[in-house]
């Protein structure tokens, strides 16, 4: 499974995804009728206020929401279509989907805080590859683990470190160096800089520029942070409520909105207010 030579790497058409009833909470419908391409080569940012279903999309995108796992409610795809590297999502063997998550890595929102803890951050960031080789070469393991430590720019000596022993800034470059030590062909990030400082922003997303530049890679980037986007998405796409009200460059996007949400949002972000969603006046909601 890689990217079709000349397609597209993820083609969704008319997505809609729900969340099933569950204990004493009706059934939640995240996303509707969404449709877009993501071209190869390209990196396409997604910004949204809170809820507007971004990271439902991310984990749909990503096969994450069809791994089985007990305990929480996962979303369902309720219609319309996703494909991913040329496979259709739904339905999809256990198989597939094992393939599927070694092309396509996953950033969860979530993945700073929820690093095993009993792991080294060279055990970490390496456990992807041993999961699926366990007689993988350690020394070029080491190399590998040590190029993505650097690449995210902390210092070799996390290396022995535990999660706990980390900033939350650190943790989430460890989390992001883990979701691209298999090399993946297509990136699914959702919040990759949440909680790094702006110097170290600039880096990440320096890093995730340099792979769209240096080979066939593709990246959906959830962010909130403009400044971000702006350094390494060549279109965005804007959810709100479920929908998708705009997609194109973020300058075609904002410099003629056509959608209430997407003025509010271009409003607010002139004004300097980055924090989206954050249930203040104008885009956050
Ligand atoms: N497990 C769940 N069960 C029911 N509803 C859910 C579940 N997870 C998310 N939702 C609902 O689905 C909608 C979309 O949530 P999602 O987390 O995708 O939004 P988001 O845009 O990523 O928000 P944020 O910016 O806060 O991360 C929200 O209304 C949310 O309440």
């Amino acid at each position: 499974m890689s990217a079709p030579a000349h397609g597209h790497p993820i083609v969704v058409s008319d997505l809609s995804v729900e969340y099933p009833s569950h204990g004493a909470s009706p059934a939640h419908v995240a996303l509707r009728g969404i449709q877009f391409r993501l071209a190869p080569g390209e990196v396409l940012g997604v910004l949204g206020s809170a809820g507007s279903g971004k990271s439902t999309l991310a984990q749909v995108l990503s096969g994450q929401a069809l791994e089985p796992r007990s305990g929480d409610v996962r979303p369902v795809v309720t219609g319309g279509e996703v494909r991913v590297l040329g496979t259709k999502l739904q339905p999809m063997s256990r198989r597939r989907l094992a393939e599927l998550r070694f092309h396509v890595g996953y950033l969860a929102q979530d993945a700073a805080i929820t690093l095993p803890a009993e792991l080294t951050v060279s055990e970490l960031v390496g456990a992807p590859i041993l999961e699926r080789d366990r007689r993988y070469d350690r020394r070029a393991l080491a190399s590998r683990v040590a190029t993505l430590i650097d690449a995210v720019r902390l210092p070799l000596t996390v290396l022995d470190r535990y999660p706990y022993e980390l900033s939350s800034g650190q943790r989430q470059r460890v989390a992001l160096a883990r979701s691209l030590v298999l090399g993946p062909s297509v990136l699914i990030a959702d919040e990759p800089t949440a909680g790094i400082d702006v110097t170290v922003r600039d880096a990440v997303a320096g890093l995730i520029g340099d792979m769209r530049e240096a080979h066939a890679f593709s990246a959906i980037v959830v962010s909130h942070d403009l400044a971000v986007l702006r350094r390494v998405a060549n279109r965005v796409a804007v959810l709100d409520r479920g929908s998708l009200v705009a997609l194109g460059t973020i300058d075609e996007v904002f410099a003629d909105p056509l959608h209430p949400y997407v003025r509010a949002l271009g409003a607010a972000l002139e004004e300097g207010r980055a924090a989206i969603g954050d249930g203040g006046s104008g885009a956050g909601r």
